[in-house]
């Protein structure tokens, strides 16, 4: 193979040699359901207890997932002494509280949370404060920064293979299957999916000096939401620009006009300019996201190829990464501390929505 390919090592998450962790799970909803446990289940890691809401989910799901014990409620889970590591997947104003009661506990030694992290920075700080008091490491399971194409990306990113980073665009046009508890939240887009696309420009760039946000309302959402579609813009003291746009709406598709869904993004550098798709939208149906990339030093396109796709394969990752972490006594790249700022970044596109002027991230993060 020449140089400035990209191996399986670099799309793939690492799996973690020590798999005696024992792990709780706390919801089971989609995600927990359909894509944590049949993405750890297919790496060997099964997990040992379950609980919901309602009993009967939990049931079905530990049934599905051959997990052995199912409880009540989260509180019996939290009093078995044999887990110790929390996978909790939770509607976010529910992740404090399940957080706190957690903390009081003193034989647990990590947790994955969903994104995101409370309702905002401020739960989030909290929920950070309260780990760290505890001892219990916590990660942030920003997943997509494990979709295979967002992987690949960031190790050209970080091999310098592209040069400086001059222009990101992504381009979001398809249409999430929205939760109900979102409703009480007025929250369609910005802190449930553009939180991804915000997290994964960080993983890529770090956290931009400013943003500014846009936002208009989704015509096909029944209920008063304050984002909708959402435009955002970063901006890097070095010069680079991002740019995210969020079309969730993405035309009458549902109303009988014809679809054109998907997410694209490209990546132009001063040595080379990658651009990508996230096969995402096409859940259930295995769509491999993609990336080709062309380099000044080379001079063609390379096209890495692969056939696993993000949901639910890339789920893997935010877990082996945080037993990995545990193993070694580290934090993970996603650990609570680092998603104070995506959590911040967040925070700060609502308020630039709000206000229509560009926020910097630093005010909110102290404020
Ligand atoms: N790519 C990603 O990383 C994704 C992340 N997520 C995140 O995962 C979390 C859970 O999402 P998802 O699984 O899709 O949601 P679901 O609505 O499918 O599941 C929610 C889970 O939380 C439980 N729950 C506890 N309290 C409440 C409450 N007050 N209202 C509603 N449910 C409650 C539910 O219990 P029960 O059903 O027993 O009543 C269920 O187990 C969210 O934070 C979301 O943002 C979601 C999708 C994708
Ligand atoms: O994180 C997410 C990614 O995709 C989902 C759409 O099915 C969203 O609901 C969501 O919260």
């Amino acid at each position: 193979m020449s140089d400035y390919e990209i191996t399986p090592a670099d799309y793939l998450p690492p799996v973690p040699e020590v798999t005696d962790f024992r792990i709780g799970c706390i919801g089971a909803g989609f995600i927990m359901a359909d894509c944590h446990l049949v993405a750890y289940a297919a790496a060997g890691i099964h997990a040992t207890g379950i609980a919901s809401r309602t009993h009967h989910t939990a049931q079905q799901v530990a049934a599905r997932h051959d997990i052995p014990s199912v409880y009540a409620d989260y509180h019996q889970l939290l009093d078995n002494q044999d887990i110790n590591v929390l996978d909790i997947a939770v509607p976010p104003d529910c992740l404090l509280e399940v957080i706190q009661a957690a903390c009081q506990r003193d034989h647990l030694r990590g947790i994955l949370a969903q994104k995101p992290l409370g309702v905002n920075l401020s739960e989030a700080k909290q929920i950070v404060a309260l780990c760290q008091q505890a001892g219990i490491t916590l990660s942030v399971n920003q997943n997509m920064r494990y979709d295979q194409s967002v992987r690949a990306a960031t190790s050209l990113l970080r091999r310098d293979w592209l040069g400086d980073p001059v222009l990101a665009t992504l381009d979001m046009r398809a249409i999430p299957h929205w939760m109900p508890w979102q409703q009480r939240q007025g929250w369609v887009t910005c802190r449930i999916m553009s939180i991804h696309h915000l997290d994964t420009m960080r993983c890529w760039f770090g956290t931009p000096q400013r943003v500014f946000a846009s936002f208009r309302t989704d015509p096909r959402t029944q209920f008063a939401h304050q984002d909708g579609i959402g435009l955002y813009i970063l901006e890097y003291d070095s010069g680079l620009r991002c740019q995210i746009c969020d079309d969730v709406w993405a035309g009458p598709a549902r109303e009988g006009a014809q679809a054109d869904l998907g997410i694209h993004y490209r990546l132009e550098g001063t040595e080379g300019m990658a651009k990508g798709t996230i096969g995402w939208p096409k859940y259930p149906e295995r769509e491999p996201s993609t990336l080709e990339y062309t380099l000044t030093k080379t001079g063609r396109w390379h096209q890495p190829r692969w056939n696993h796709v993000w949901f639910p394969d890339a789920f893997l990752g935010p877990m082996a990464e945080l037993l990995t972490a545990l193993a070694n006594d580290q934090q993970t790249e996603t650990s609570g501390q680092d998603n104070l700022q995506t959590m911040a970044l967040v925070d700060a596109c609502y308020l630039s929505a709000k206000q229509q002027q560009a926020i910097s991230i630093d005010s909110v993060l102290n404020a």
